[in-house]
């Protein structure tokens, strides 16, 4: 569901409530100016004294009921819509396709889950300005009901001082977009600064660059900045809040000279404008609130579009990974590009392929960097679309419909894999699961791993070839019939890399596993059953058809 139809939705339903509730909430508060400029003046409220007191109790208990209520309605419907936004973002990232996600970028993502917490205080906004319009119209109207002239007079007083302060106000906001712009440069060049902090520590060259030419001058760009813009600020807040005095002295001086009031008159107003000064507030900040809403809901727009495509979800009719049903797999003529962002152009290319991978293969996948090794792997694991030409599983197309289906029977180990950091799978790791420790001694991390004290993981304080042994024992876990391993064995030490292609390997094959490496350690293809070879997104080499394999010993 997109968010426009949410939040209008929630409107929709609520929005008749606000209204009435919010009117008769203000109509409430009216009515304690009416008794208060009562007291003070003498005049209005023509009841029997005997009966202004309880009045009086009964609308203020009135009141701070309605008041309660209604900020409690208003509580649990800006939770319900935080909640159903977030729910809607993160639902969009599970289903959108991995060429969407990839091309999104990660801090868009943590962006859009702040704009809908911002957009989610819409009807509050709203409803806290329709309040405050009618105290500021009850207030107006009490005031021409008391004197019409002198209403006249402080009504284009304060329309004349609230135009200096928006005036002076968006030039502030100028200020601060360009403090926001520096703010974003600045988390760039520290987010560079702790990430490659080796990297910084042995070159000072660098270092000094980094921080005395890119960091520090945006600092100080900043404290300039912000000092003039807090100034600026200061001056038009102080200004707005002594502008309230310039209302009170033409009601105490100029009301009196022009139209001759006497002291009730001036004090009911001085009451008036004291109960607007609140509503007044409320209703000045509305205009750059309504900015930043506007700016957070263009962004949702995007960000909705550019995951428009959805993959639909995983069910348990999805998964039909036992090992005995997989026969082969086939490619036939499929091409695949990527696009260039910036200019939207077709950049790498895997050039129409066919071929077919059958059951307890081992194939290692070789070829130069930037080859095509890595997007065949994505290719043939489902996690990208052909453009074009068909894969089969067991003889079936690979469809949309059937995707999240062909997935389940592959599991893989990345180049740039993620341990996740909980158990999401519910894996069983206490000592009786033998599968797992048997697996983790094949491994040889039985000295490394361990469960962490009072939580249901393993330790993560591990080197990357142990980080990817543990990533590889998941997988193994997993009992899919396919396993693709992605220059799985380049951070392991030569004698465990010896190990994995000369033990492990044909172990998993004599299992049944169909394995497919994407590799560049020429000096173990021989242990592949199948090698097939990669050249700027083509197959130029496919063991199987052809005798020699190049590069092997
Ligand atoms: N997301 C992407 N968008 C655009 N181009 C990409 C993207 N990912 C990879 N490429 C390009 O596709 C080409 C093939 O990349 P791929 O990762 O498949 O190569 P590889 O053979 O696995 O290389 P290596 O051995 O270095 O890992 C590269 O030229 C790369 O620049």
């Amino acid at each position: 569901m997109k968010i426009s139809q949410i939040l209008s939705g929630k409107l929709k339903s609520t929005i008749l409530f606000i209204v009435i509730f919010g009117l008769f909430n203000s109509l409430l508060n009216g009515t304690l100016l009416f008794f208060i400029n009562a007291a003070v003046t003498g005049r209005g409220l023509a009841f029997p004294e005997a009966y202004k007191l309880p009045l009086y109790v009964g609308v203020v208990l009135l009141a701070l009921v309605c008041s309660r209520y209604f900020q409690v309605y208003m509580i649990r419907l800006t939770s319900n819509i935080t909640f159903e936004f977030e729910k809607n973002i993160l639902e969009k990232i599970r289903c959108s396709t991995l060429t969407e996600f990839d091309a999104l970028g990660k801090e868009n993502i943590y962006t859009a889950i702040n704009d809908t917490k911002s957009l989610a205080h819409i009807p509050e906004i709203f409803m806290n300005a329709f309040n405050a319009m009618v105290v500021v119209l009850c207030c107006f109207g009490y005031m021409f009901w008391v004197a019409p002239l002198g209403g006249v007079i402080i009504l284009f007083t304060m329309a004349i001082l609230v135009t200096i302060y928006l005036i002076r106000n968006k030039g502030i906001q100028k200020d601060l977009n360009q403090q926001r712009d520096l703010q974003n440069s600045y988390y760039r060049y520290l987010n560079d600064a702790i990430q490659g902090f080796r990297e910084l520590k042995i070159n000072v060259q660098r270092s000094n660059n980094v921080y005395h030419r890119w960091i520090f001058p945006n600092r100080e760009r900043n404290r300039e900045i912000t000092n003039k813009t807090s100034v600026k600020y200061l001056d038009n807040e102080i200004s707005g809040t002594y502008s309230w005095y310039v209302v009170f002295g033409v009601i105490m001086f100029v009301l009196p000279l022009i139209m001759k009031t006497n002291t009730a008159t001036q004090a009911a107003f001085l009451v008036t404008i004291m109960y607007l000064i609140g509503p007044v507030a409320i209703l000045i900040t509305i205009i750059p609130t309504y900015n930043s809403l506007k700016i957070s809901y263009e962004r949702l727009v995007i960000f909705n579009h550019r995951l428009s495509i959805n993959e639909g979800e995983f069910t348990d009719k999805d998964i039909h990974h036992r090992a005995e049903s997989f026969s082969e797999v086939e490619f036939v003529d499929v091409k695949y590009q990527y696009i260039n962002s910036n200019n939207k152009a077709a950049a790498f290319t895997i050039s129409p392929i066919s071929l077919r991978i059958e059951k307890g293969e081992t194939i290692f996948v070789i070829g130069g960097n930037g080859s095509g090794k890595s997007t065949f792997g994505l290719l043939l694991t489902g996690l990208v679309k052909p453009k074009s030409g068909r894969i089969l599983l067991n003889g079936n197309n690979l469809l949309s419909e059937n995707i999240t289906q062909y997935r389940s029977y592959f599991s893989a180990v990345f180049t740039d894999g993620h341990l996740f950091n909980e158990n999401y799978d519910k894996v069983d790791l206490q000592e009786t699961n033998t599968m797992l420790y048997e697996l983790v001694s094949l491994l040889k991390l039985n000295d490394k791993i361990e469960l962490e004290k009072g939580a249901d993981r393993f330790n993560h304080n591990l080197s990357k070839g142990q980080r990817k042994r543990l990533a590889l024992i998941y997988a193994l876990l997993e009992s899919k019939p396919v396993i693709v391993l992605d220059e799985w064995a380049a951070e392991q030490d030569p004698g465990f890399r010896r190990y994995f292609y000369t033990e492990l390997i044909p172990l998993l094959q004599q299992r049944g596993k169909t394995v497919i490496v994407i590799t560049h350690d020429d000096e173990y293809y021989k242990y592949a059953s199948r090698i097939i070879k990669f050249n700027f997104g083509e197959i130029t080499y496919d063991s199987s058809k052809q005798e020699t394999v190049p590069g092997m010993n």
